[in-house]
């Protein structure tokens, strides 16, 4: 199968092609969608912060046009990531926007050196800003976090984090600390987050998450021992849920929902749900 969605290096002194249009508050889009022809928007003033050469959508280039702030745009508005995930059925497209959103992220937190302070500039090679002083490089961020569900029996673990919307419990999570494995990192964050211990995890699959760069691998994990002991500031309440009487629970599209629904379709002897993206 190809896929709609290519990353590719592309360099943005080229001119046309198609651009999406980034800011704090989103992606630019229309009735038409999310790209724009990028000499028509060149001729815009629009207050530019960076190009970059993203790839190819339907075999066409796409650039990224990062801006300062957001414009009035006639005809056209200012959409988060979030909203392109949960009402987007265009998973290519939504693959597009996240990388997008990852690049423009790592890029606008790199126009000077960590090192020496001086202005970084495009690597010509490679996806990369490198220091135009001290020739440091800094490629994109990607953050390896585990995301585990935790079961005994016909019964799940479930917690909620302050950030959650109202009422939605879901599988824990957690960042990959330096120099830990993976496994690891899911015995350690169950341990902090809800005081239990776990039999050892098993891999299930994995999900790019650019909210804002994470890498999710997902884990299925049987309980051992413990009691549930909730971690103050991270988790505002977690639970046993039984198979029969679950909470509401994160939006389809997220690895979340999907190691849920796989564990309750093994379990009822359902069909297999589809990993999306
Ligand atoms: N796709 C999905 O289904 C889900 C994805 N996630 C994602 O998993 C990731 C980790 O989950 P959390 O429970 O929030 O993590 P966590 O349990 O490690 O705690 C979050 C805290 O870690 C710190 N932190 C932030 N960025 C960090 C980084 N890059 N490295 C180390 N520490 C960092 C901050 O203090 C933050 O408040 C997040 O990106 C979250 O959006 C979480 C749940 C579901
Ligand atoms: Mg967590
Ligand atoms: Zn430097």
């Amino acid at each position: 199968m190809s896929l709609r969605w290519q990353p590719a290096l592309l360099d943005p002194a080229m001119g046309g092609g198609w651009a999406v249009v980034h800011c704090q508050q989103g992606f630019l889009c229309d009735a038409n969608g999310v790209l724009f022809p990028r000499d028509w928007l060149k001729r815009l003033d629009l207050p530019l912060l960076s190009e970059q050469g993203l790839g190819f959508f339907d075999g066409d280039q796409v650039f990224l046009m990062e801006l300062a702030h957001p414009v009035e745009v006639p005809g056209a508005g200012w959409q988060g990531l979030r909203q392109f995930m949960m009402h987007d059925d265009d998973t290519e497209r939504f693959r597009m926007l996240g990388f997008a959103a990852q690049i423009s992220t790592w890029a606008s937190h790199h126009r000077f050196c960590g090192s020496c302070g001086n202005p970084m500039r495009q690597h010509a090679t490679e996806r990369a800003m490198q220091c135009e002083s001290c020739g440091i490089h800094h490629y994109p961020r990607i953050s390896p976090s585990m995301i585990v569900l935790v079961t005994r029996g016909d019964e799940l673990l479930l917690a909620r984090s302050p950030r959650f919307a109202p009422g939605v419990y879901s599988t824990l999570a957690g960042f990959v600390e330096p120099g830990e494995s993976v496994e690891q990192c899911v015995r350690r964050e169950v341990h902090e987050e809800v005081g239990v211990s776990i039999h050892e995890p098993q891999y299930i699959c994995s999900q790019g998450w650019p909210f804002p760069h994470s890498l999710m691998l997902g884990f299925h994990a049987e309980y051992a021992s413990g009691e549930i002991v909730m971690q103050p500031e991270e988790i505002e309440d977690a639970g046993w849920f039984s198979i029969h009487d679950l909470p509401a629970l994160p939006a389809h599209k997220s690895i979340a929902r999907y190691l849920i629904d796989l564990y309750l379709a093994r379990r009822l002897g359902r069909t297999e749900p589809m990993l999306p993206g």
